[in-house]
């Protein structure tokens, strides 16, 4: 079992150190007026040498079907913490987490994988493809990590990499795509096994404003079509544009 209380950046290793799924008739059951996720009062504190620091310190947000949802905040401000929790890599210390029906604070940690590898995709900055796999691979063992039966794999692969506008670069291997390229691969992986949720953690941030507007317009494309919800983490204002909401966080806390 993977230890949870990562930093950024390595969180993509997440996917690679479990045992893929046995295939499931697991079924999804959201309506569109309910939230797919609340978070009520949520701290989090992590112990540091001999002290406690608070990192977060009573969140309340919700995230609704089929929405665009970004979390910007400076440095340090708990961003990503709340990421963590809200995709159940992490528990609170404090408050309540209910993703769909599932109550995430009182969830076992194999139950929270369960849940994840089937209802959420995850989305870094850093893109966390494999770097010897092509396009086409890279979304296959997405595929086969969360137990999608191989009968399903090529036309999923196929739709996926088109949606994301990469039909034509299939067959190539991460350094021979662009950095947009390499994102949409990452998107194309994070929705091929058809989760509720897309958690993205700066997907942009390494990307210039040109391709990183691409990257929203294909977030409003799988929104779409997918239906999917979106809750990312940026510090780009023009892409704050795009959001149907944005929660603001300064330290640990949401401001209006
Ligand atoms: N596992 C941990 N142990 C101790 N401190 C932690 C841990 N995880 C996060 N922190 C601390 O919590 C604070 C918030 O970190 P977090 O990564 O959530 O911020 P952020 O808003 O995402 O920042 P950035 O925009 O730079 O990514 C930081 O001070 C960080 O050092």
């Amino acid at each position: 079992m993977t230890s949870w209380f990562r930093k950024k950046g390595t969180l993509e290793t997440i996917a690679l150190e479990e045992e893929p799924l046995a295939s499931s008739s697991f079924t999804r059951s959201i309506t569109p007026h309910t939230p797919l996720l609340r978070v009520s009062d949520v701290h989090r504190s992590f112990q540091v040498g001999g002290g406690k620091i608070d990192v977060l310190k009573g969140i309340e947000m919700e995230l609704r079907p089929l929405q665009l949802v970004m979390l910007k905040g400076r440095s340090g401000s708990g961003k990503t913490t709340l990421l963590n929790l809200i995709g159940g890599l992490d528990l609170p210390t404090k408050g309540e987490i209910v993703f769909q029906e599932h109550a995430f604070h009182h969830s076992s940690d194999d139950d929270r994988t369960l849940i994840r590898r089937k209802e959420i995709g995850f989305i870094f900055q850093s893109y966390a493809l494999m770097p010897l796999l092509s396009a086409w691979e890279n979304v296959e063992l997405a595929l086969r990590m969360a137990g999608t039966p191989r009968s399903q794999w090529k036309e999923r692969v196929h739709h996926c990499l088109d949606l994301v506008g990469l039909g034509k670069r299939m067959h190539h291997r991460p350094y021979e795509l662009s950095g947009g390229e390499q994102q949409r691969v990452a998107i194309a992986k994070a929705i091929a096994h058809r989760p509720s949720l897309i958690l993205a953690d700066e997907p942009t941030a390494e990307l210039d404003s040109q391709m990183g507007a691409q990257i929203m317009s294909v977030f409003r494309n799988i929104i779409a079509t997918e239906q999917v919800t979106i809750c990312m983490t940026t510090h780009d204002p023009t892409i704050l544009e795009d959001a149907d909401h944005v929660y603001e966080m300064v330290d640990g806390r949401f401001v209006t």
